[in-house]
């Protein structure tokens, strides 16, 4: 049998820096939650079998209503504390499937991801990479900064800033969550991240993401999102 493709959309969050009030997965732009928003992008496309949708506790009802209009949102479930936990969660719901199907973690806090940037990590992942990150570069230049002082820059061309979806092959990201999960130190602000740390050996493919698809975290990301979805009403 052909491996499947599961999108994970992860909402599990509670938008403490946006500070909405309430979760900002469930605030509208151009007339529609952001979660409804990145739902759609993974629902409409063709290598995409099913969505599944990662919820913040207590707001499973509202997911659950924002997830049933589209025809292959299969499951809403509930999230953990962290990212990482609310990841680890939907590796649980996935727990049937087998290895070599594949999977795509995307956030809802970015509601602008293109078809095209989601055919890059399908195409990866057919290509045979089991670790697919997305990125844009860097425009201003980084560094890095330890008690309030500069202690390295990094060349800014050898500069990505990761967006998602990250895609895997299931059985890759089971496996570096398997050690992530058994280390009481585990820090990760992203799933390519547990592969770095846990599985060094695993490539890891980066590829090109899109301006557009930025995650909305602060107020001012609102005001772009409002903006972007009145010029392009999907
Ligand atoms: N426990 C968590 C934390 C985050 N996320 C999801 O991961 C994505 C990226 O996280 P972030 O932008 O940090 O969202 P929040 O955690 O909601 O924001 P904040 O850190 O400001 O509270 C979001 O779609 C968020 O809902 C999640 O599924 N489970
Ligand atoms: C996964 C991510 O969106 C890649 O940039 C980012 O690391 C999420 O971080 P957050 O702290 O959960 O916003």
């Amino acid at each position: 049998m052909a491996a499947r493709t599961v999108a994970v959309v992860l909402a599990g969050g509670v938008g403490e820096r946006l500070g909405a009030g309430r979760p900002k997965q469930l605030i509208e732009v151009g007339g529609r939650p952001l979660l409804a928003h990145a739902i759609a992008a993974f629902d409409a496309h063709p290598g995409i079998g099913e969505v599944v949708v990662v919820m913040a506790p207590g707001h499973l009802r509202e997911a659950a209503a924002i997830a049933a209009p589209f025809r292959r949102a299969a499951a809403v479930i509930e999230g953990g504390a962290t990212r990482t936990a609310s990841t680890a969660a939907a590796l649980r719901a996935l727990a049937e499937r087998p290895d070599d199907d594949r999977v795509l973690f995307h956030d809802a806090a970015r509601p602008f991801v293109d078809r095209e940037v989601i055919d890059r990590v399908l195409a990866a992942l057919d290509g045979g990479d089991e670790a697919v990150a997305v990125g844009v570069p860097a425009s201003d230049t980084m560094v890095v900064v330890e008690d309030g002082v500069v202690v390295s820059m990094p060349p800014r061309e050898t500069m990505t800033r990761f967006q998602t979806p990250q895609g895997f092959r299931l059985g890759t990201i089971r496996k570096a969550y398997e050690s992530a999960l058994a280390d009481p130190e585990l820090r990760a602000t992203d799933d390519c991240g547990v592969v770095h740390r846990y599985l060094p050996e695993v490539t890891i493919r980066v590829v090109e993401g899109s301006e557009r698809n930025f995650k909305v975290t602060r107020p001012l990301d609102v005001v772009v999102a409002e903006h972007l979805a009145s010029e392009d009403p999907r």
